[in-house]
């Protein structure tokens, strides 16, 4: 498939839509001419700097002038999608949507199923996909160059592991929010103004974070090697170890792969 296809996006109004698409203009991936968005109200708030972006809300109509198909609506409006993409590819961003509901709905068995998150926003998604058997390898290069606008993308080697991932990195940037909330909140408690609060604990866990990319190891090396001063950090981490914050995220992991991964 060629790198000048039309990309048309379903949804593309939407949170994770809007980020792929503005990812791939302000990216030079896909030309504005070339883009496509549909919504139900059919407008183009987001894409009002692009003016040669189309913005339809017929979806039969974008299915018509593109040549890729990204489906970014929630999964309980997939079954409402009256569309036919037999000769297209499509590429879906939904979770709980297996590649036979996909394919089944929209009539094309080329379909690529793909996990972005949230941090798709400021282009450091982590963006894993699982191709059909039928999807060429020029429409695999093509689907990488498009979901690496927004960060890093994969190719994973069956669908499983995009189901589970689904759990791990989809929803991953909830858990430093999780994480972030509950700081806060000690920080308060603690009588520390709201702004020093915030801005303690924003700084701590982007510099953290950070850090951990830097250096590229195990987490469990910095973990080991702040328990080894035996000082105030070795305290808090040895009652949070004790009090099994551990199983807790293995228990939610869990409990996301295995919403991920069941039927609706
Ligand atoms: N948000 C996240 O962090 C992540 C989301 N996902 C997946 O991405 C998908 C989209 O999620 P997200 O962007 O957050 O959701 P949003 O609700 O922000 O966006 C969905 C969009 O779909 C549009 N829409 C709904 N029905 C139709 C239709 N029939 N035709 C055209 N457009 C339609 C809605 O616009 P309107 O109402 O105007 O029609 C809306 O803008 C979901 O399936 C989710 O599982 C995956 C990973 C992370
Ligand atoms: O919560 C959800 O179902 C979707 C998938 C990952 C993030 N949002």
């Amino acid at each position: 498939m060629s790198q000048d296809a039309v990309i048309g996006i379903i949804g593309g109004q939407g949170w994770m839509g809007r980020a792929l698409g503005m990812a791939l203009l302000e990216r030079n991936v896909v030309s504005p001419e070339r883009l496509v968005i549909s919504s139900r109200s059919g407008r183009g708030e987001a894409y009002r700097d692009w003016p040669e972006v189309r913005c339809v809300k017929d979806n039969r109509e974008l299915v018509a002038l593109a040549d890729v198909i990204v489906l970014s609506v929630r999964p309980e409006d997939l079954a409402g999608l009256d569309i036919d993409a037999h000769d297209k590819l499509v590429i879906s961003l939904l979770a709980m949507a297996s590649f036979q509901e996909v394919a089944s709905q929209v009539g094309s068995r080329r379909v690529v199923r793909a996990m972005p998150n949230a941090a798709a926003e400021i282009r450091r998604a982590y963006f894993p996909w699982f191709g059909a058997p039928q999807v060429t390898g020029e429409e695999k290069r093509l689907v990488q160059a498009l979901l690496g606008s927004c960060g890093t993308a994969r190719e994973l080697p069956n669908e499983s592991d995009l189901d589970y991932l689904t759990a791990l990195s989809g929803a991953g940037p909830a858990y430093p929010a999780l994480l972030a909330q509950s700081m806060l909140e000690h920080a308060r408690s603690a009588g520390l103004s709201d702004e020093i609060a915030q801005e303690a604990v924003m700084q701590t866990l982007v510099g953290g974070s950070l850090l951990l990319e830097k250096l590229g190891a195990e987490p469990g090396d910095m973990v080991d090697r702040l328990i080894a001063y035996d000082g105030t950090t070795a305290k808090g981490l040895r009652t949070m170890i004790d009090e099994d914050i551990g199983q807790a995220i293995h228990r939610g992991l869990d409990a996301a792969h295995r919403a991920a991964s069941s039927p609706r």
